[in-house]
C-alpha cells in the first residue's frame, strides 16, 4: 500500500507526480481535512469515481475538545475552550465558524460527498470502537476494501501506560509499537455546562448523520 496526497495545498492535482499503482496494489491517501473541504468530493470523483472513502468519526463534542487540545499544545496562549465555543456566552450561542465546532457537524459535510459518491463507497469507522475494539473496526475496513482479514485481534494488546491499544509487532519490527505522543493526550477539564450545551447543539446533526448513514454511533 502507498499513501499519497491527491490534492496539494494549492489545490493542484498531484496524481501525475506520483508513481503508478501496480497490479495488486491499493493506493491509500490520508488527509483528514478533505472530509470538510467543499471542493474535495468533486475533485476526487473526477480523478476516479471508483475511489473508496473511509471516514473515522467520533463524538463531535470529544472531537472538538481533542482538536482544542492539539491547538493548545502548539500554542499555550490560546483563549479557553469555553471562550472559543460561544459567540455569546450568556445566550449560549455557539460559534460554528470555529473549525473545532464546524468539523463535527458531520451530516453537513456528508451531504457534499453524497452529491458525488453513493453511500456504498463510503465506510464510517467509529473512533470509539477503534479504541475499544480495534480488530473489529479493522475487520470492517479490510472487508470494505475487499482484502483478506489479515489484521486480527492477535495484532493488538492494550497498553496500560498509554491507555490505548497498541500493535504487538508492527511490520518490519519485532518490538511493540503504540501511536505517538500526539495521539491520546489528556484533555483539559471542560465545564460540564459547556459540554452539555455542546451535546444539545450537536444532537440534531448527529441524529441526521445516523439517518443518512443508517448507523447509530451512540453519541447521545
Ligand atoms: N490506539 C490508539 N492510540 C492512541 N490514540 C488513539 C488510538 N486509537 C484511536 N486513538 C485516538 O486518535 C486520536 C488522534 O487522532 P486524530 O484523528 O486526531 O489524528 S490526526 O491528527 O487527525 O491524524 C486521539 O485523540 P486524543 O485522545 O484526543 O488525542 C485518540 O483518542
Amino acid at each position: 500500500m502507498r499513501c499519497t496526497r491527491i490534492l496539494g495545498k494549492t489545490g493542484m492535482n498531484r496524481k501525475n507526480l506520483m508513481p503508478r499503482t501496480l497490479e495488486g496494489q491499493i493506493t491509500m491517501e490520508k488527509t483528514p481535512s478533505y472530509f470538510v473541504t467543499k471542493e474535495a468530493p468533486k475533485r476526487i470523483f473526477s480523478m476516479s469515481k471508483d475511489t473508496k472513502l473511509i471516514v473515522v468519526v467520533r463524538n463531535p463534542v470529544t472531537r472538538a475538545i481533542s482538536d482544542y487540545t492539539q491547538t493548545l499544545s502548539k500554542n499555550p496562549g490560546v483563549p479557553s475552550f469555553q471562550m472559543l465555543t460561544f459567540k455569546n456566552m450568556s445566550t449560549g450561542l455557539i460559534d460554528t465558524s470555529w473549525s473545532a465546532i464546524r468539523i463535527g457537524i458531520y451530516a453537513k459535510h456528508l451531504e457534499n460527498w453524497l452529491q458525488y459518491f453513493p453511500l456504498s463507497k463510503i465506510l464510517f469507522v467509529s473512533g470509539e470502537r477503534l479504541v475499544s475494539d480495534p480488530a473489529g473496526e479493522m475487520g470492517r475496513v479490510q472487508d470494505f476494501l475487499g482484502l483478506k482479514r489479515v489484521i486480527t485481534d492477535k495484532h493488538f494488546y492494550f497498553n496500560e501506560t498509554k491507555g490505548f491499544p497498541c500493535l504487538k509487532k508492527p511490520e518490519g519490527s519485532s518490538r511493540p509499537r503504540c501511536l505517538g505522543k500526539s495521539k491520546g493526550r489528556t484533555h483539559p477539564k471542560i465545564d460540564m455546562e459547556v459540554v452539555l450545551r455542546l451535546k444539545e447543539f450537536y444532537r440534531p446533526f448527529n441524529l441526521k448523520f445516523y439517518q443518512m448513514t443508517g448507523h447509530d454511533f451512540g453519541w447521545e
